[in-house]
C-alpha cells in the first residue's frame, strides 16, 4: 500500500541502494580504462568523450523530466571519481614498471560500452532520489546506504557523491 509510510520508505531505501551499487557498477570499469590506457598510452582525460557523454545524458535527461543540468554534475562528477581511480593506478604502475597488459581490453570496443550501457540506468536512478534528495530522510540514507562503495578509497567517493549532497 503506497500510503503506508513504512512501505514507502522501503521504497526509497532500495532506490538508493540501486543507485549505489550502479556508481559502484560504473567505477567498477575504470581500472579496465586505466589498463586499456597503461597499454595505449592515451590519456586518462578525454574531455571530447566527456562533452559526448554530457549532451547524451542531457537530452535523455529531459526526455525523462530529470533536471538536465542535475543530470550533468551527477555525471561530471562520476567521470572525476573514475579518473582519480585511473590516475593512482597509473601512478602506481609507473612505481612498478608495470609492463603492458596482456590481454588488455580495447578501450572503444569492449569497455565505452559497458560505461554507455550504465548511463541510462543511472539517470533513472538519480530520477528517483532527485525530488527528496534534501530531505532529512534522504540524506539519512545516503549515508546509510553507501556500502557498494567501501571498496573506493575515501577520495574516490566523496567525489562520487558530492552532487546528491545538499547545502
Ligand atoms: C572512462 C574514460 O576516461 C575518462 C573518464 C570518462 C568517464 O568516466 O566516462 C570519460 C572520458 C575520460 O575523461 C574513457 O576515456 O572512456
Amino acid at each position: 500500500c503506497t500510503h503506508s509510510p513504512a512501505v514507502a520508505t522501503q521504497a526509497k531505501e532500495q532506490q538508493v541502494q540501486h543507485l549505489f551499487h550502479l556508481i559502484a557498477q560504473r567505477l567498477e570499469v575504470a581500472p579496465l580504462v586505466a589498463r586499456s590506457k597503461w597499454n595505449s598510452g592515451g590519456a586518462i582525460n578525454d574531455p571530447a568523450r566527456e562533452q559526448f557523454i554530457l549532451e547524451e545524458v542531457q537530452k535523455q535527461a529531459l526526455a525523462i523530466g530529470l533536471n538536465p543540468r542535475f543530470a550533468a554534475d551527477f555525471f561530471q562528477s562520476q567521470f572525476d571519481a573514475g579518473k582519480l581511480i585511473q590516475q593512482q593506478l597509473h601512478q602506481e604502475w609507473q612505481q612498478q614498471n608495470q609492463a603492458p597488459f596482456s590481454p588488455a581490453p580495447d578501450l572503444a570496443r569492449d569497455v565505452r560500452p559497458v560505461l554507455d550501457a550504465l548511463s541510462p540506468q543511472l539517470l533513472t536512478a538519480i530520477k528517483q532520489v532527485e525530488a527528496d534528495r534534501c530531505q532529512p530522510y534522504m540524506q539519512r540514507l545516503l549515508q546509510t546506504e553507501a556500502s557498494p562503495l567501501a571498496q573506493f578509497n575515501t577520495e574516490v567517493r566523496k567525489i562520487a557523491v558530492r552532487t546528491l549532497q545538499c547545502p
